[in-house]
């Protein structure tokens, strides 16, 4: 088996899917604020400590925020959100993200990507969805001995996720139970907790607030860190 490490290198080589290869890299410097700034433009690894208790599961980089920047949610308006929430709940050192080697160290938490391209509209198809998905649970077979809770940002990732879990003997049940902001799923020794995505959208519109997902990782937290 090989270690996180070794798998954060082979996601970054990935060209499985031509489409999002192809605007991975054609939408690199596209923007005006981040023109002749260097792209990563390739797909995007998890970020945090392999021994995380915690995993965070989000959709997909966005085109100049991981797409950019190389670390997922940073340099992007969901990223600006989630970072200042998981400071708060003690969870990271910092309340921002700005881009690789600014500082930043996540405690007992892992972000991870059902897809690790940045994909057209934020939209990838199932095809794709379904292409990235052994990437998704080799990450979290690796991380099993230490995870013990699971945010899910959105529907999309709820999706991807509970198929990846239920191959790999998580006691997910049948049916599988659907997303909802504030759901909870015990599956053994691991807890689901459902969050609407923090896209800017949804904080936009107040489908989500500040408070709503400190609230869901709170609970997480309590999960991970009982004391
Ligand atoms: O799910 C998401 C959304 C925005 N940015 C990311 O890196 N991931």
């Amino acid at each position: 088996m090989r270690s996180l490490a070794e798998l954060d290198a082979a996601v970054a080589g990935c060209r499985a899917c031509p489409r999002l290869v192809a605007w991975r890299e054609g939408v690199a410097g596209t923007k005006a604020a981040f023109r002749g700034e260097e792209y990563w433009a390739r797909p995007v690894p998890g970020f945090g400590p392999p021994d995380a208790s915690l995993a965070v599961v989000g959709l997909a980089p966005s085109a100049h925020g991981a797409n950019r920047t190389g670390r997922m949610f940073t340099g992007d308006p969901s990223g600006d959100f989630l970072f200042r929430v998981l400071h708060e709940v003690g969870l990271a050192s910092q309340p921002t993200s700005t881009a690789i080697g600014d500082g930043l160290e996540l405690y007992g938490t892992r972000l991870v990507s059902p897809v690790r391209c940045a994909p057209p509209e934020n939209k990838p198809t199932p095809a794709e969805r379904d292409t990235c998905r052994p990437w998704l649970a080799e990450e979290l077979s690796l991380l099993r001995p230490t995870l013990r809770a699971i945010v899910v940002l959105g529907a999309f990732g709820w999706q991807a996720l509970l198929p990846v879990l239920d191959a790999a003997g998580w006691p997910v049940p049948q049916p599988r139970p659907a997303f909802a902001h504030g759901a909870v799923v015990e599956l053994g020794d691991l807890r689901l907790f459902g969050c609407y995505h923090v896209s800017p959208r949804n904080v936009q519109t107040h489908r989500v607030t500040h408070a709503m997902v400190a609230a869901v990782f709170r609970a997480a937290t309590s999960v991970t860190k009982p004391d």
